[in-house]
């Protein structure tokens, strides 16, 4: 099909979708039209930007018909910072909109008819992010440090992010500004010189510590004890800071050695009453208000009445099958990252639970080992990466037949294809309930709860 549109053309559109990165999505003649800034149920007046075989891109140049959801962004790094794709929608309107989307994602991918209940959001939908990390670069005069332009190395140089603690504002704001006096120079990605590339910082919520972490490119730390001195004063629930060493030519954030500087080597949080210990380098959920609401109805699902063995798969650093252990009469976990592993094992040893296990390896391997070596389970608990469960894991629970599975997803697509073949094996999915652990962002997690049919 050749395009309809052609670059520069300008068209008014009717905005039918909103895509996974926040660009609204319409339609001239069937071919679809990506367009930034636009939200569904506007009509816009756009200007076409490119367009490709099957589809083009575009923005708007004139709003005619606003959608009734949207208001002012009210961060004034939204255009440019790649953190959130929402904040012009109002937070009814995101939760609307995601529950639809799981919806529609159910419906045409799955074909899966079960309930998709309302969206269960935040009551303050902001400062909810328990975990930033933040990269510094050297500016024009100063460090600057902020975080990415959407699909860029690019930072926006910030003082405060919305969506993150007052903490992780300290740091954005006040850092930068202490370090240059300090004379420590941030890291520069194309010569790989200078020392500082990211401060992470991580709060307990529930606890009210926090983890300062400097990852640097070597060991050495120029003026160690005027950064941390600086930093207690910007962050007097300061617990623990933490050097991280980063050598690297790469992306990824941390390196191998970690060095406590100062305090604590862990900071604690509680997700409703099971404790963590959380290291600076941890698997840890970043959003623990909603987290608690995620594994809440995941318990919620699982109904255990005290005696039942329940199987965790992808079980992280066990947060779900500790939640479980609570009402369960034994969990046993498994997770492909070793260190999570060690992580699991050593929060199950913190609260004091004696009814869990937990294997390191491929839940598709390990899980079918398990049946054949007798440990069987009464209700099967998943929470795969955003590509699904493996078909592997998928065909053992239908060989298997546990009564009752849920399913914890943080990817609709993949939640409808596997729910699809579990229906085909023998299951009815009997509910879907949306909760919204990244407001302002377009994801979704979403937990699916199934049954054996007769
Ligand atoms: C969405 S996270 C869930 C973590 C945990 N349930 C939680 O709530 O914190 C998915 C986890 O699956 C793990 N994983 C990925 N592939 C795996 C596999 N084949 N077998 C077991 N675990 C795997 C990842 O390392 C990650 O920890």
């Amino acid at each position: 099909m050749s395009a309809p549109v052609k670059k520069n053309d300008r068209v008014t559109v009717t905005v039918e979708d909103l895509t996974h990165d926040g660009n609204g999505v319409a339609k001239v003649d069937g071919y679809p039209l990506f367009i930034q800034g636009a939200l569904p149920e506007e009509t816009v007046e756009i200007h076409v930007l490119k367009t490709l075989k099957n589809y083009g891109f575009a923005k708007v140049v004139d709003i005619i018909q606003p959608s009734a959801d949207r208001i002012e962004a009210p961060c004034i790094y939204f255009d440019q910072c790649g953190g959130c794709q929402l904040q012009h929608l109002s937070y009814e309107g995101q939760l609307k909109w995601k529950r639809k989307m799981v919806e529609n994602v159910m419906k045409r991918l799955g074909k899966i008819d079960a309930p998709v209940y309302p969206v269960k959001g935040m009551e303050n939908p902001w400062t909810y992010r328990n975990k930033a990390q933040i990269p510094f670069a050297q500016g024009e005069e100063a460090a600057i440090a902020g975080f990415y332009k959407t699909k860029s190395h690019t930072i926006v140089d910030m003082e405060r992010c919305l969506i993150q603690t007052g903490e992780a504002d300290a740091i954005l704001g006040g850092l930068k500004r202490e370090l240059t006096k300090l004379g420590i120079e941030p890291y520069h990605e194309m010569t790989h010189s200078g020392q500082l590339r990211h401060v992470v910082v991580r709060k307990g919520r529930a606890t009210n510590e926090v983890m300062v972490v400097l990852v640097t490119k070597s060991r050495k730390l120029p003026q160690k004890e005027a950064a941390i001195d600086v930093i207690k004063r910007l962050v007097p629930n300061v617990a623990s800071i933490v050097q991280n060493v980063n050598g690297e030519k790469t992306n990824v954030i941390f390196g191998d050695i970690t060095i406590t500087l100062w305090g604590k080597e862990t900071i604690e949080d509680r997700i409703g009453d099971v404790r963590f210990e959380i290291s600076a380098r941890s698997f840890y959920q970043v959003n623990p208000e909603q987290t608690e609401v995620l594994y809440k109805q995941a318990l919620d699902y699982a109904q255990l009445e005290g005696n039942e063995r329940v199987i965790d798969a992808y079980c992280g650093i066990g947060s779900i099958s500790l939640f479980l252990a609570q009402k369960a009469g034994f969990v046993m976990g498994v997770e492909i990252v070793p260190q999570a592993i060690e992580d699991a094992k050593r929060n199950a040893e913190l609260n004091g639970f004696t009814n869990t296990y937990f294997e390191a390896g491929a839940a598709e391997d390990v899980i079918p080992r398990w049946y054949k070596e007798g440990k069987e389970a009464d209700v099967l608990v998943v929470d795969p990466p955003r590509k699904g469960c493996d078909e592997a894991l998928l065909n053992t629970i239908i060989e298997q037949k546990p009564k009752r599975v849920v399913y914890v997803s943080c990817n609709p697509a993949t939640l409808a294809r596997d729910l699809r073949i579990l229906e085909d094996g023998g299951y009815k999915t009997q509910e879907i309930q949306p909760v919204d652990m990244f407001p302002h962002t377009t994801h979704c997690e979403a937990v699916a709860w199934l049954e054996l049919a007769d």
